[in-house]
């Protein structure tokens, strides 16, 4: 079987295309969204993800706010820059990237943010919401994750979901989505007892642990839908000292001859983050001016 690769660059793309039409027309009512990202030290990694979600905020006609503050920065001083975020009214969405240097306290940062511009969808409101099947915000990476699921099949009620990865960030979250999807969902972490097993009772397989290529074909059930959530830099041997290449926590090539579908890595979860970022700044926009908000996702694949 050759499974159909999930385009996640070309997905996020429209969406941001949908985005921008739905800004521009809240532009002619004189309502300019605004996404502010707040970067604190000077790791490369990070600085990347900053400059891309500045870019692109533009590129939807959102206003970008970026602050860059030293890594020496205390919590008093990333906290006083949070209230004043809360208290700005051009600022619809905040975001606080993380991780965060060891003197900041990143639970206390994030309950900081004024839930109604939580954007990430970090805030405890938020992650009780999703839990509650009340509206909220939904952390970008596993609402991704569902929009490229259901591009490739619309009704996924009753399969067995596998998620790898109980962070609050995406383990938790993506579980969340797939049971209000009515699937039956596993998730399974570093102390679960034959990870290989479980993964092979999987129609869907999330992979959100950050081990490079870790979950190997053998592991994935023929016919299956394989999200993989890893960004992970290891040495290119091939290209030569000191070079580097980005894999996923999936052995793609072993995957994609047992999948039915499958994300790549660049080019999958990735860039569908940073569109659902400005999706979810745009209903903050809209909600925090009364305004409906208008409809950006895909209709899921038949
Ligand atoms: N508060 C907070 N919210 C975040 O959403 C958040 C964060 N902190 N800290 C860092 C991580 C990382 N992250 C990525 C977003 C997009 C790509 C992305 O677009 N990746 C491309 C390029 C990959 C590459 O070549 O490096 C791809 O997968 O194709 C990657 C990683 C958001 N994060």
């Amino acid at each position: 079987m050759s499974a159909t690769i999930i385009d996640g660059k070309a997905y996020a793309a429209g969406l941001r295309t949908r985005i921008a039409e739905a800004v521009a027309d809240m532009a002619r009512q004189g309502a300019t969204p605004g996404l502010a990202v707040v970067i604190v030290g000077e790791d490369p990694a990070s600085q990347i993800y900053v400059k891309n979600k500045a870019r692109q905020t533009v590129e939807v006609g959102m206003r970008s706010f970026e602050h860059v503050l030293p890594a020496s920065t205390s919590e008093a001083e990333l906290l006083g820059l949070v209230a004043q975020l809360n208290a700005d009214p051009a600022v619809d969405g905040i975001l606080v990237q993380l991780p965060l240097p060891k003197q900041i306290d990143a639970q206390k940062v994030i309950e900081a943010i004024d839930p109604a511009k939580d954007v990430d969808g970090f805030h405890p409101v938020n992650a009780g919401k999703l839990m509650t099947g009340v509206p909220g915000f939904v952390s970008c990476t596993p609402l991704g994750c569902l929009l490229l699921i259901q591009s490739v099949r619309k009704d996924i009620a009753g399969l067995d979901a596998v998620v790898i990865g109980r962070s609050n960030i995406v383990g938790k979250p993506m579980a969340q989505l797939l049971i209000g999807q009515s699937c039956t969902v596993t998730v399974a972490h570093s102390k679960t007892r034959d990870l290989p097993e479980v993964c092979r009772r999987a129609d869907i397989l999330v992979a959100a642990v950050g081990r490079p290529e870790m979950v190997r074909g053998d592991w994935v059930k023929p016919g299956a839908i394989v999200i993989d959530v890893g960004i992970n830099r290891v040495p290119n041997l091939a290209a030569g000292e000191g070079k580097t290449r980005v894999v996923g926590d999936v052995a793609y090539a072993e995957a994609a001859e047992r999948a039915s579908a499958i994300t790549p890595v660049p080019g999958g979860v990735g860039p569908m983050t940073i569109a659902c970022l400005l999706r979810n700044t745009l209903q903050a926009a809209c909600i925090r001016r009364g305004l409906p908000m208008p409809a950006v996702d895909f209709a899921p694949a038949a």
